[in-house]
């Protein structure tokens, strides 16, 4: 199948206009159809042995997001001893999550005994199950932005309290929790970029990502 150049700049432009969302999400509900969709892309991820690893946990109960936030609020304050002074400061001004304003939750876990314990491709390197799980994760938060959703990955919140929220047997790994929803806008540049946090490395090519978005 020929992709043509239309269909080529979307795909770029998804993925240059992509951003890491933790504010700014509307409270509209994300259509059944438009969250079939993005599901589906991230289990067509490609996957370590072909095991497809990952499940997805859709998380919409208040009291479970309130549970998930209370353990982001106690391992982001563990996380802002690590820094010192001005660092600290900054780290502390950072808004880092949406879990409560987002109306979706999604959870991606992997569970590594799914095709049994020797898997092709993953005899060498072990890690290569939860590589894939994270690949799913990229298929996700890039159909999400070609549907105008914007997502955010947290993950400053230890796994048992995402385990104990959502019931996640032991076995399973816990890849990622996401925030999902309709946002006011999608910046140019990153959060981290435009508070001052670290700027984007310069990349040697000719493409200019400006060309996708308006700057800030
Ligand atoms: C594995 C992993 C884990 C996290 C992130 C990303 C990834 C890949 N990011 C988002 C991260 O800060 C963001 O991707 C970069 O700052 C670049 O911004 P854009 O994604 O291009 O907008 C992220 N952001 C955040 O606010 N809280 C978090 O806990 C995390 N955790």
């Amino acid at each position: 199948m020929h992709i043509t150049s239309e269909e080529r700049d979307a795909v770029y432009k998804t993925i240059f206009s992509r951003r890491d969302v933790r504010s700014e999400f509307k409270p509209e509900s994300v259509p059944d159809d438009v969250l079939n969709r993005i599901l589906l892309a991230a289990h067509h991820a490609p996957s370590v042995g072909f095991m497809q690893p990952w499940d997805f946990i859709v998380v919409k109960n208040s009291t479970t997001k309130s549970a998930i936030k209370a353990g982001f609020l106690q391992a982001h304050a563990e996380a802002a001893e690590l820094f010192e002074g001005e660092r600290k400061a900054k780290y502390q001004s950072l808004k880092l999550e949406g879990i409560e304003e987002a109306p979706l939750g999604i959870c991606v876990t992997c569970d590594r005994t799914r095709t049994g314990s020797v898997v092709l491709g993953r005899t060498a390197k072990p890690e290569m199950d939860l590589f894939s799980s994270v690949c799913a994760v990229q298929n996700l938060w890039l159909a999400a932005r070609a549907e105008n959703l914007g997502m955010g990955w947290v993950s400053i919140v230890h796994d048992n309290v995402i385990r104990d929220a959502l019931r996640i047997p032991e076995h399973i790994d816990i890849i990622a929790y996401l925030c999902l929803g309709y946002v006011e806008k999608f910046h140019h540049t990153p959060d981290l970029e435009r508070a001052g946090w670290l700027p984007r490395k310069e990349a040697k090519t000719a493409i200019h990502y400006e060309y996708w978005s308006e700057p800030d």
